[in-house]
């Protein structure tokens, strides 16, 4: 299915739009359930990656397909390494069986755990055979994926002696290791994080609690883009947010202040407002510590006519698509001046916009949502789109309820 949208007026009414609940915070948190047992979970993310893994949490077969969950196929890794007497092969999509997690499965086999590759040497699908593992201290490259870091930690409260990690080189998406720790912490895991050592104590049962996970600040990204890119004056209030987040994403608030958004908090929900014209007209910007909003943010640029620089954008090769290349492809078809290296991305200024250009989404739900909101500039065609369930069920539904005129095709 794809989505035509046109003729969306920039004067879009205060509306209020309630978004499912993290889906970082929701994947770490029913894999410490599923391991410490006695824990809740409320506003749990209903996106198509958390249902694969509480599918893969729940079933009992010994063949367990992912799809295009990331995260999930990280996290299971690790915890299916440390179920005793289970053996299971997980698999994903075609870009999934191309995602690397070697640095992970090597510092798992260090560990103990045994696992191999069933197709090609260092990519999903795994078969792993879960055993107790016996080693406390590993080492692990820290520039690759945050998300293989994260996977460690969330068994590391598990194994009999807690769990050492060493990271090597710069350690990159920080606010997602962050977040695990702090995760694992409301439960009654201790964890120390300093410098590039990070130290889990052994724990056996978490206290009974009930855990309300906040709504998810990525999925936010649109809104503020929407926001951006309205007349002056355009509000729009978002639930279940709170000002002391534990996602990266949440530094929007920050980065949105150059498109003249302000950010306002209640004490449940966040409002965007557009309260004036854009600042300068270069956008410089790292983004090694949020990198899911870097489509976004390019894409905002563009449709204000903005240049920007982009930096710390090395994962983004690695993710649901090469999304460098993809945006450089997709802004390129709208008339946008733009190029590329592994780590950057480099918008010039333009006025132009190309209207009625068919947006390829390269099976990634950021693809979508991110090109979604120029439908405030011109039309455009999002091929695909019912790839936002990834991580945004609702994402089409909401655009609507705020005034986006939608057409499937
Ligand atoms: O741990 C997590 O929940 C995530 C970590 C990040 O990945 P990287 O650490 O690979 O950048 C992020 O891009 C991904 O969407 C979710
Ligand atoms: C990169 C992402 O997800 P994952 O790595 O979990 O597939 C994302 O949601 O942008």
């Amino acid at each position: 299915m794809n989505i035509r949208i046109e003729g969306v007026t920039k004067k879009l009414i205060k509306e209020s739009i309630f978004i499912s609940g993290s889906k970082s915070e929701s994947n770490r948190l029913l894999i410490l359930q599923k391991l410490f047992s006695e824990l809740s979970i409320e506003n749990l993310s209903d996106s198509d990656d958390t249902h694969h893994l509480q599918h893969a949490l729940t079933t009992s077969d010994s063949e367990i397909n992912i799809g295009h969950a990331g995260t999930a196929m990280r996290f299971l890794t690790a915890f299916f390494a440390t179920q005793n007497n289970r053996t299971v092969v997980l698999s994903g999509s075609d870009r999934m069986h191309n995602r690397p997690i070697q640095i992970l499965v090597n510092a798992l086999r260090d560990l103990g755990a045994e696992i191999s590759y069933v197709e090609k040497e260092g990519y999903p699908p795994l078969k792993i055979s879960g055993k107790e593992l016996t080693q406390d201290t590993v080492k692990i490259n820290g520039n690759v994926s945050s998300q293989y870091i994260s996977a460690l930690l969330l068994i590391a409260a598990s194994l009999p002696k807690g769990l050492t990690i060493e990271l090597i080189g710069k350690i990159t998406s920080i606010p997602y290791i962050e977040m695990t720790l702090s995760l694992m912490d409301q439960i009654g895991i201790k964890s120390q994080f300093e410098g590039q050592i990070i130290k889990v104590a052994p724990l056996k049962e978490a206290k009974a609690q009930t855990l309300v996970v906040e709504s998810d600040w990525s999925s936010a990204s649109y809104f503020y883009s929407i926001v951006a890119l309205c007349d002056v004056g355009t509000e729009i209030t978002l639930t279940a947010y709170k000002k002391e987040s534990l996602q990266g994403d949440s530094v929007l608030s920050e980065i949105y202040e150059h498109f003249g958004v302000e950010t306002s908090f209640d004490s449940n929900s966040v409002t965007l407002k557009k309260v004036s014209e854009r600042g300068e007209n270069t956008l410089e910007v790292d983004l090694n510590k949020a990198p899911d909003i870097a489509q976004t943010i390019a894409v905002t640029c563009f449709g204000l006519g903005m240049s920007c620089n982009l930096f710390g954008l090395h994962t983004l090769k690695i993710k649901e698509t090469d999304r460098l290349e993809a945006l450089k492809a997709e802004l390129t078809k709208m008339g946008a001046d733009i190029s590329v290296t592994d780590h950057s991305l480099h918008l010039q200024s333009s006025t132009k916009i190309n209207a009625d250009v068919a947006i390829e989404t390269y099976n990634d739900h950021r693809m979508a949502m991110a090109f979604a909101p120029l439908g405030l500039r011109t039309s455009l065609e999002v091929i695909d789109a019912k790839v936002v369930t990834k991580s945004y069920r609702n994402f089409w539904s909401d655009l609507q309820q705020i005034g986006f005129q939608l057409t499937e095709k």
